[in-house]
């Protein structure tokens, strides 16, 4: 049976390694490693060359043999000291070395000669010598001797650095050291040396030196030399660089004394006396610098007692601008006892001066008696409101109403105006402006409540109506559909009211909001069919929700995709149910499974998997589940029990609007609460009409005298076309809807003019916060709204691991879209109607996305380093994000071409396709919708010429500074950063 050689080697107590070798020797060939077998010849043949060899006594060959295999075996021999020199000897005759320890031979003399072995032997390892030290070896060294020595020897620390050093030489290419041993003898055989005795390699067979090298080193040479050494002069052993090298110890320097610097020598303080001291002096005045501290001394006193009066007037108003600390060092100071000695000495003055007519001249001349001024004898009392730190003002308003209000005194209030350069008299009206800087001087909190208009009242209660339980009504549920482009949304509402619209759309693609109202047995449903999720959100953004059930379109054999993650961002931001409809099941590659698996990893967790979303199975093309999807809305209906109030004024929202030739402008409106009538004076944004008429949507010629509650349809009668989203109201006067409709219009006119408020950015958040103007949810947590678009699923993946970690008690971070790809219009939506802040991790905003976020306030944070988005939110987090430099985005370019200069580089012509590109800004290079990096701008040049900057549809030609690899098609955007000093309190 075979045997494997570890087995063996197991078995013999061996070394496995020892026995491959004692295999090869015995004639068993291709046995190269320990893990192969040997079969019954072979291990016959083995034992029996074992046995060969511990059979032989006395022999070299054999016994040489024995000593490797039998090593291990034979404990009982004693163990005797050895020195390094004997361990290389193991393959050789030791007996030179042990026979003078037999003999009693001087150890040192032993450890020199060893010293001298170890370091010749590793010099010359090829040279036979072996054969001396056999012929005087009586008998071969016992084996395990030199083995079980080599731990108990304790070499000088020269000699095991030598060993060390020279070591690794041999074990680094023991082949070609062998296969050197054996042929550099023959090379270096000297014609004239006497006739050589046997050597080692007669009579060890070739397989077996590798061993004898291995444990021995060969030392048989080391044996001869050492022989030939006694008479010579010792060699100083060679110099060997050790393996581990071991740093001398530096030579120990006294510490250095620290230098210290020498200080400056002891400024004398400058001395400079004042002018009038001098004078007095050089006319001969005895102690002129008593007389000026004297001078000096009563000028500060008629100074104090000026402010202890209240007779200064600049002074007092920016005290009291000051901060309140400050303030208060000062009263304090003022009111110590050089305040009190002040306005004692003011008093008296002020009595002397009244006295000697001093302000009293008129009284004199007209004959009448002085009587002293109440207000100026004692301190001054303000009669004024006291002061709040809080208030709400509303505008205009004049000095007067401003100093009730606030608590400041009118005189105060003057005193400020006219540092700012501005006399008014009490009666002069104040603009919003001017009251906030005066608020600001004085610390006072203001707040300007806008006064209110015809459209707060009028619109407001409307908004405020509550209706009575028992006006209330079931209305049908307005249900939008939404989803990836071409899932089947349009073919499938088309299959539900049994229309083909479809096959009419331009390229397949739904381009306009479609609304009906379909009837399902006794109840009624609403479908919206907008041409994409952003036109939904759009409604949301403005604050019309028509949705009362979103409709998931996904197709079963695309499954969830890009689109699809939108829409469930969409409508889970929109707060409204959810009913998956898996559409396309007709198609052979449908794949069920796999889009519920998708669905269940973005948060909706289908009903037949324990969770709490329905999903039908359709098709638009045969109808399945078409029933079933019916059914499940108006089941969930009912579960969310809509009601309206038919019997009140309609209120509702526009979808779309257009101007038709024949009909003027067609507004498609759909109905939240009450009941539209032909007739109404509608007042819908900025427009206003009276309805003229009402189409049925699905009809377009039938005219309709009344929309109730989650009807669309479509009304003539609008001086304009109103914007999809605005809500429309209905009142009773057309004047009270064109006096609203036009101040929205100049709202709007003046909004787009005066530029926009920021919805919610990083940095205004915390204020906000503090403001109260973020609203938490019912356990007061604020969210901090996030929509995050990045260039791969990864970094999405490791951005909301990170976010995951960020533990506030207050504020939650709520990622409301993840998704790959750059920022689109309907992210701006989303952002703007949730007030959300877009992260855009390595990816840009498109041109329409980026023109929508200026205009709607939207802030778009790019980043493209993952902690750094973290580590901005946990500093808004804390409160302590401030802006240290803003981004501020210049323009735009589009690379068209590109030259190569040898000694210059990449030269991008482009085109500016938005703002500006100038000198000394920086470049951020987008390629295919991803940021690659920015780069200095190295030179702008229009023509030939530098240019200092090159405008909005004009060519130039951009290098930019360490970077050659722009592609035609790269967007190019210039932007600069500009740095804030910190505030005080940051
Ligand atoms: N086989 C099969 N094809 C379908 C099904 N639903 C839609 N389609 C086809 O898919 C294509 C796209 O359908 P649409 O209804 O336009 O898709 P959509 O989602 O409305 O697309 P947009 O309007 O562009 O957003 C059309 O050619 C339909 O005929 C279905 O259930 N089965």
């Amino acid at each position: 049976m075979p045997i494997r050689i570890y087995a063996l080697a197991k078995e013999l107590q061996v070394d496995s390694k020892q026995l491959v070798d004692i295999c090869n020797r015995a004639g068993v060939t291709g046995k190269g490693s320990a893990l192969a077998s040997l079969d019954d010849d072979e291990l016959v043949k083995v034992k029996a060359f074992l046995n060969k060899d511990s059979g032989s006594d006395g022999g070299s060959r054999g016994s040489q043999s024995r000593q490797a295999v039998d090593e291990p075996m034979r404990p009982e021999r004693p163990v005797q000291p050895a020195k390094p020199s004997r361990i290389r000897t193991l393959g050789g005759p030791l007996g030179s070395k042990a026979q003078p320890n037999e003999d009693g031979s001087d150890a040192s003399q032993e450890e020199e000669v060893a010293e001298n072995d170890a370091t010749v032997v590793n010099e010359e390892p090829a040279q036979p010598a072996e054969t001396t030290a056999e012929e005087s070896t009586p008998a071969p060294a016992p084996p395990e001797e030199t083995e079980t020595s080599e731990p108990e020897t304790s070499p000088e620390p020269e000699q095991v650095e030598e060993v060390i050093a020279k070591e690794p030489a041999d074990d680094a290419e023991p082949n070609k050291a062998d296969d050197q041993e054996v042929a550099k003898p023959k090379a270096k055989v000297d014609p004239d040396a006497p006739v050589r005795s046997i050597r080692r390699g007669d009579y060890i067979a070739i397989g077996s030196q590798r061993k004898v090298r291995t444990l021995g080193g060969g030392s048989g040479g080391g044996a001869q030399k050492k022989d030939d050494d006694r008479d010579k002069p010792k060699p100083k052993p060679k110099k060997v660089t050790p393996v581990v090298k071991i740093a001398k110890m530096p030579t120990a320097q006294a510490p250095k004394q620290p230098t210290v610097s020498k200080e400056p020598a002891a400024q004398k303080p400058i001395m400079q006396l004042p002018k009038e001291a001098i004078k007095g002096a050089k006319k001969g005045q005895k102690a002129p610098l008593e007389e000026f501290t004297k001078l000096h001394e009563k000028k500060r006193k008629s100074k104090d007692r000026k402010s202890a009066t209240g007779v200064s007037e600049t002074p007092d108003v920016r005290e009291e601008s000051e901060t309140p600390s400050k303030t208060a060092r000062k009263k304090g100071k003022s009111t110590g006892m050089a305040g009190m000695a002040g306005s004692r000495d003011a008093r008296t003055q002020g009595r002397k001066r009244s006295r000697s007519g001093f302000g009293g001249d008129g009284d004199d001349s007209r004959g009448r008696r002085y009587r002293p001024r109440r207000e100026k004898s004692g301190p001054k009392v303000s009669t004024a409101a006291p002061r709040k730190s809080d208030v709400a003002l509303e505008m205009p308003c004049s000095l007067r109403e401003f100093s009730e209000v606030t608590g400041l005194p009118a005189q105060v209030v003057q005193r400020t105006l006219m540092s700012f350069g501005q006399m008014v008299t009490i009666n002069a009206m104040l603009d919003t402006e001017t009251a906030e800087l005066i608020a600001a001087e004085h610390g006072v909190d203001l707040k300007i409540k806008e006064p209110e208009t015809i459209e707060d009242t009028l619109i407001s209660q409307i908004e405020d109506q509550i209706d009575e339980d028992s006006d209330l009504a079931e209305r049908p549920p307005v249900v939008t559909f939404l989803g990836h482009v071409d899932h089947g949304k349009t073919s499938l509402l088309d299959k539900i009211i049994g229309l083909d619209v479809v096959s009419g759309e331009a390229g397949g693609i739904t381009q306009h909001i479609r609304a009906y109202i379909v009837d399902k047995g006794e109840k009624k449903i609403s479908f919206v069919d907008t041409p994409g999720h952003e036109a939904f959100t759009e409604m949301r953004a403005r604050g019309a929700n028509v949705t009362d059930i979103a409709v998931l379109i996904v197709a079963a054999d695309d499954g969830v995709m890009p689109q699809t993650e939108e829409a469930i961002s969409h409508a889970k931001a929109a707060e409204v149910p959810i009913i998956v409809a898996l559409n396309k099941m007709d198609v052979p590659g449908a794949n069920p499974e796999k889009a519920l698996q998708q669905l269940s990893q973005h948060g909706l967790l289908p009903a037949e998997w324990g969770g709490d979303v329905e999903v039908v199975k359709t098709s638009a093309i045969t109808g399945e589940g078409i029933d079933t999807l019916l059914e499940t809305i108006l089941l969930t209906s009912e579960i969310h029990e809509y009601k309206a109030n038919p019997n009140r004024d309609a209120v509702g929202v526009c979808l779309e609007a257009e101007q038709e030739s024949d009909r003027g402008v067609l507004a498609k409106l759909i109905v939240k609460n009450g009941t539209l009538k032909v007739g109404d004076i509608v007042v819908c944004g900025s427009t206003y009409g009276r309805v003229k008429a009402m189409y049925d949507t699905l009809d377009s010629r039938k005219r309709l005298e009344e929309a109730p509650t989650s009807t669309p349809v479509n009304v003539t009668g609008f001086d304009e076309a109103p914007g999809a989203g605005e809500k429309f109201y209905v009142l009773n006067d057309i004047a009270d809807a064109r006096e609203i409709a036009e101040m929205r219009s100049d709202r709007t006119r003046a909004d787009k003019l005066g530029g926009h408020t920021v919805k919610v950015s990083f940095e205004d958040f915390q204020e906000r916060l503090q403001s109260g103007n973020l609203a938490g949810d019912g356990a007061g947590i604020v969210y901090l709204n996030i929509i995050v678009r990045a260039d791969t699923r990864g970094t999405i993946e490791a951005l909301q691991k990170e976010l995951d970690k960020l533990d506030h008690p207050e504020v939650k971070v709520r990622v409301m879209q993840a998704t790959v790809g750059g920022v689109t219009v309907a992210d701006v939506t989303l952002a703007s109607a949730s007030d959300a802040v877009i992260v855009a991790f390595n990816v840009i905003p498109d041109e329409a996305a980026r023109s929508m976020a200026d205009d709607r306030g939207v802030q778009i944070r790019r980043y493209n380093i993952i902690y750094k988005v973290t580590e901005d939110i946990k500093l808004l987090l804390e409160g302590q994000l401030r802006p240290e430099s803003r981004v501020t985005e210049l323009g735009r370019a589009l690379v068209q071409r590109t030259f190569t200069i040898s000694r210059i580089g990449t030269i991008a012509g482009c085109r500016v396709l938005g703002g500006i590109i100038e000198r000394g800004c920086r470049i951020r290079v987008n390629r295919d919708g991803r940021g690659i990096g920015d780069y200095p701008l190295d030179s702008l040049k229009r023509e030939k010429d530098d240019a200092k900057e090159v405008r909005e549809g004009y060519e130039c030609g951009i290098k930019l500074s360490g970077f050659n690899d722009i592609k035609d098609g790269d967007i190019l955007e210039a932007f600069k950063v500009e740095e804030f000093a910190r505030t005080l309190d940051s």
